[in-house]
């Protein structure tokens, strides 16, 4: 029932200045429907705004719901939608409408005492019901239910009228405003709400309030209306430069602005006849979509903040409010919309009615959607109309659909029991009927009873499945396959199962096993009560396996299946191992192994793989470990020889390969440790091996061996030669005949040699003397250390010689040529000292990066450091400065030092 275009109704309310905020006079209201605002670019100049109220700040609560909102809130008994709405920048008071406090409670409050106060004064009963929540983040929350962060949104959807709902989402049952209130105060405590700079409450999301009232209207009986009231506090644009919001407020900040941003297209599309109309581009327009340019009435309260401060805001705010006048709505009475209802009341009323009929309860009208007057509140609702006349003719037409199904196809009819009348048993006419037709009645009574048992099954199962889809929806965003099949009716699942099973058998037919498998599977999910079907999956499941095995054998060779998780055709270090001999028979015990071994005796063959694989019949393979195969395999174990690990495939399966018969081998396994594991069957280590196995291990062993006692003879050889160089640096200077008068450097000379020779920078080391004294062995030192120095060098060459290292380490030519770099000697390790850091220090004031990377433990970036150091600050006087002016560690000097050592 349409009652023509209806243009959205749009009220504005000014909130009063804050304690905070300087008042001025920007914002004001001039007459009932009129506000004058400051041009926010010149502050001359005013606007005017027409709305179809306007509030001031001094307008209380009261007064705005019974002018605007009552008269919305009464459409509701005529079975029509509305929808109240709540727009404006954050902190302009929608909260403060919509909800209200204690003191001044809001249009939330009164709209739903005014509900119940109408209910007391019509003569319906009427069934109220109310569900709550919130688009936070582009997501939809109940919030009639604790918040629980494990669960995604709650999806929108559209029902068969084309109507909005939210699916999943609970209704509560409100009997009184008290319950309402209980229930409203703690499901608000459930909406997010956080503090920003311009409002300590502001609201993070569109909240909806919707109020339901369904009855049944007691003068075109059988209809049940239902009236709906739509009560939105949406969230406050915010610029988030003024809010100066964090990163978690400015998501939430985002997606406000973003819905906000939507519902301005809306309107603008609806405004200008637009062909699409973006409802679906934000949850929160999606909700509206019957209030803007639906089939509900609409009201939007734009709210408004007063102050200069907000000026910008109010005129965008204003402008929006002006456009969305234009919307128009066709608004529409609804009949019964049965299908909103969730399917556990849509179960729980079936169940009700079925029981009713059946005579076991009456209390059908507290639970169902369908109302009565109160006055018959004794009488069982499908009873209310009979579809036959007390002379057994059937009614043309008319009646309560359930009623309907009273009716038999041979024209006879039942006149269903009223529970008022005790003393009629089900399935008994309240009316006499003549004798002939008692035995009628009877059958009648009986298949009427099948078909209704019969009926109320199927709708039961279909109820439940409803009822698993629902909470499958509420509890996550994506529904799970198996509950989708759940969606189809026993026939149809069976008929698609058919359809899978007759393209399997196709398959089959053609060889394709394995797509014949999966679409066999596929029936099954179907049909899962098709025994005979899953055990031919079952072996169809195992020929899969065998083809599978069978062609992969073919693909690699029979005589060289990798094990482990080698990629084919990929190179490792395992490849450059020897073949690992598999020998059939794993499954076998110890045992058993031992006894066929014994029974083969000594006729193992050296090489069985070559053997059996190139024969066509089976032989026995199965090498006894020898007492030398069984040490050397602990020796390799003991010495860590890497295990190889590339398995051949021998014995009976290889065998049966090359003899046609079914192959049984086994192609995945691990090798670890010389255990061979495919399964729960390991292989007993000693069974691995063939001859060419054991020499080529032996082989190996010998190889190692060779290698430490040269690695060890090359180490003492390193440590002799380094001990006797250290009892050479320690041994005391003796001046003797050596002695060089040319070389005695006489102190004058030194210091006035400022080349940064290492004699002058020995002196300059400090002391008493300030770095002038002579060196004290330069008495002859030079050629008793030169002599020394050549002995060193000698000795190390033959020690290094005698190393009987073919290939010398980096190590030892390092050291030798240390020695041959050995500084200008000196007598003492002292002396030598010093002079290893006069060498030092004369590398490093060259300031030559190169030279300086020279030393011991100098990278480029040290050399750099040091360069620059002696750039800027000049040369480099004791080593110990490296320390104070370059913080290198004590360490570090050390290895300087150590260049020269
Ligand atoms: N008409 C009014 N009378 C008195 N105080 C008001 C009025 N309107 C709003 N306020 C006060 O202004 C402040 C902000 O109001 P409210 O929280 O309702 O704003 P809002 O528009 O809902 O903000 P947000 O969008 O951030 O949630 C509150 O402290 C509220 O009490």
């Amino acid at each position: 029932m349409s009652l023509g275009g209806h243009k959205v109704k749009v009220v504005c309310r000014v909130r009063p200045f804050l304690k905070t905020e300087k008042a001025d006079n920007s914002v004001a209201v001039e007459a009932n429907n009129v506000l004058r605002v400051n041009n926010p670019r010149d502050s001359t100049k005013d606007v005017k705004f027409n709305f179809d109220s306007c509030y001031g700040p001094d307008i209380d609560q009261a007064t705005i719901y019974r002018n605007d909102v009552r008269p919305l809130v009464e459409t509701m008994f005529s079975g029509m939608s509305a929808t109240v709405f709540c727009y404006g920048v954050t902190g302009a008071g929608k909260t403060h409408t919509i909800q209200g406090t204690e003191t001044e409670p809001g249009i939330i409050p009164r709209a739903v005492e005014h509900i119940f106060m109408h209910q007391e004064r019509d003569p319906y009963d009427y069934d109220i019901r109310i569900s709550y929540y919130e688009i936070y983040k582009e997501a939809v929350f109940d919030l009639l239910k604790p918040h629980d962060p494990t669960l995604a949104g709650l999806p929108i959807r559209e029902d068969a009228n084309r109507k909005i709902f939210v699916a999943g989402l609970s209704e509560k049952r409100v009997t009184s405003y008290e319950q309402f209130d209980s229930i409203y105060q703690k499901a608000s405590g459930n909406r997010r709400t956080a503090s920003t700079k311009l409002n300590n409450h502001s609201s993070r999301s569109h909240a909806i309030l919707t109020v339901q009232v369904q009855w049944q209207d007691d003068i075109s009986v059988g209809k049940t209306w239902c009236g709906r009231l739509h009560l939105i506090d949406l969230a406050g644009s915010e610029d988030n430069r003024r809010t100066e919001n964090g990163k978690d407020r400015m998501a939430e900040s985002s997606a406000i602005n973003r819905s906000l941003f939507v519902l301005g297209q809306v309107v603008e599309a609806l405004n200008t006849g637009s062909s699409r109309i973006p409802y679906r581009d934000s949850k929160m327009t999606r909700i509206l979509q019957d209030s803007l340019g639906g089939e509900s009435l609409g009201m939007m309260i734009v709210n408004v903040a007063p102050g200069e401060a907000f000026l910008q805001d109010t005129n965008n705010t204003l402008n929006f409010a002006t456009k969305s006048r234009e919307v128009v709505n066709k608004p529409v009475a609804h009949e019964v919309v049965e299908q909103r209802w969730s399917a556990a009341d849509r179960l729980q009323h079936h169940r009700g009615a079925m029981a009713g009929r059946t005579g076991k309860s009456s209390v059908v009208a507290c639970s169902g959607p369908v109302k009565r007057r109160r006055s018959d509140e004794t009488m069982d609702v499908v009873c209310d109309e009979s579809p036959v006349h007390d002379d057994g003719t059937l009614t043309s037409s008319g009646g309560h659909p359930a009623a309907r199904r009273h009716v038999l196809a041979g024209g006879q009819a039942v006149r269903p029991a009223r529970h008022s009348d005790s003393s009629i048993k089900p399935g008994q006419s309240a009316m006499p009927l003549p004798r002939q037709a008692d035995f009628v009645q009877r059958a009648v009574t009986a298949k009427f009873h099948e078909m209704e048992q019969k009926t109320s099954s199927a709708s039961n199962e279909i109820m439940e499945r409803v009822m698993r889809i629902e909470q499958q929806l509420g509890s996550s965003a994506r529904l799970d396959s198996s509950v989708v099949i759940d969606l189809f009716t026993p026939a149809t699942k069976l008929k698609t199962s058919r359809g899978w099973l007759k393209h399997a058998r196709e398959l089959e037919q053609k060889g394709d096993l394995e797509k014949a498998l999966a679409h066999y599977e596929e029936a099954l999910r179907y049909a899962p009560e098709l025994n005979k079907l899953e055990a031919h999956i079952d072996k169809l499941r195992a020929r899969v396996r065998r083809q599978k095995r069978r062609s992969s054998i073919a693909s690699h060779g029979a005589a060289n299946v990798r094990v482990g998780n080698q990629q084919p055709g990929k190179k490792t270090a395992d490849d450059d191992c020897g073949p690992l001999w598999l020998i059939d028979g794993l499954a076998e015990s110890p045992g058993a192994e031992k006894a066929k071994r014994r029974a083969r005796g000594p006729t193992v063959p050296s090489k069985p793989a070559a053997r059996v694989l190139g024969s066509a019949a089976p032989q026995p393979l199965f090498p006894a470990p020898t007492k030398a195969a069984v040490a050397t395999s602990k020796a390799a174990t003991k010495a860590g020889v890497p295990v190889p690990k590339r398995v051949k495939l021998l014995g009976s399966s290889a065998a049966a390969l090359a003899g046609g018969r079914k192959f049984s081998g086994i192609t995945e396994g691990s090798v670890h440790d010389r255990r061979i594991s495919f399964g729960s069957s390991v292989l007993n280590p000693f069974v691995v091996g063939g001859d060419d196995f054991d020499s080529d291990l032996q082989q190996r062993l010998d190889r190692k061996a060779d290698v430490s006692a040269v690695r060890t003879k090359r180490l003492e050889a390193k440590s002799s030669a380094a001990a006797r160089l250290n009892r050479i640096l320690a041994e005391p200077p003796t001046p003797g005949d050596d002695r060089n008068d040319k070389d005695f450097v006489p102190h004058s000379d030194i210091e006035d040699d400022d080349s940064g020779d290492v004699r002058a920078a020995a002196r300059r080391r400090g002391g008493s003397d300030g770095g002038r004294r002579a060196l004290p062995g330069s008495l002859g030192v030079r050629g008793l250390v030169e002599q020394r120095r050549q002995q060193a060098a000698e000795g190390l060459e033959k020690e290094n010689a005698q190393a009987a290292c073919t290939h010398p380490t980096a190590k030892s030519q390092k050291q030798s040529r240390a020695v041959s770099a050995l500084p200008e000697p000196e007598a003492s390790l002292e002396q030598f000292n010093e002079i290893a850091q006069a060498s030092a220090l004369q590398m490093i004031n060259s300031a030559d990066v190169k030279k300086i990377m020279k030393l011991q433990g100098i990278g480029k970036r040290r050399a750099e450091q040091i360069q620059a150091s002696v750039q800027d600050q000049g040369p480099i006087v004791h080593i110990c400065d490296l320390q104070t002016r370059l913080q290198f560690k004590s360490k570090l000097i050390l290895a300087i030092l150590s260049t020269f050592a």
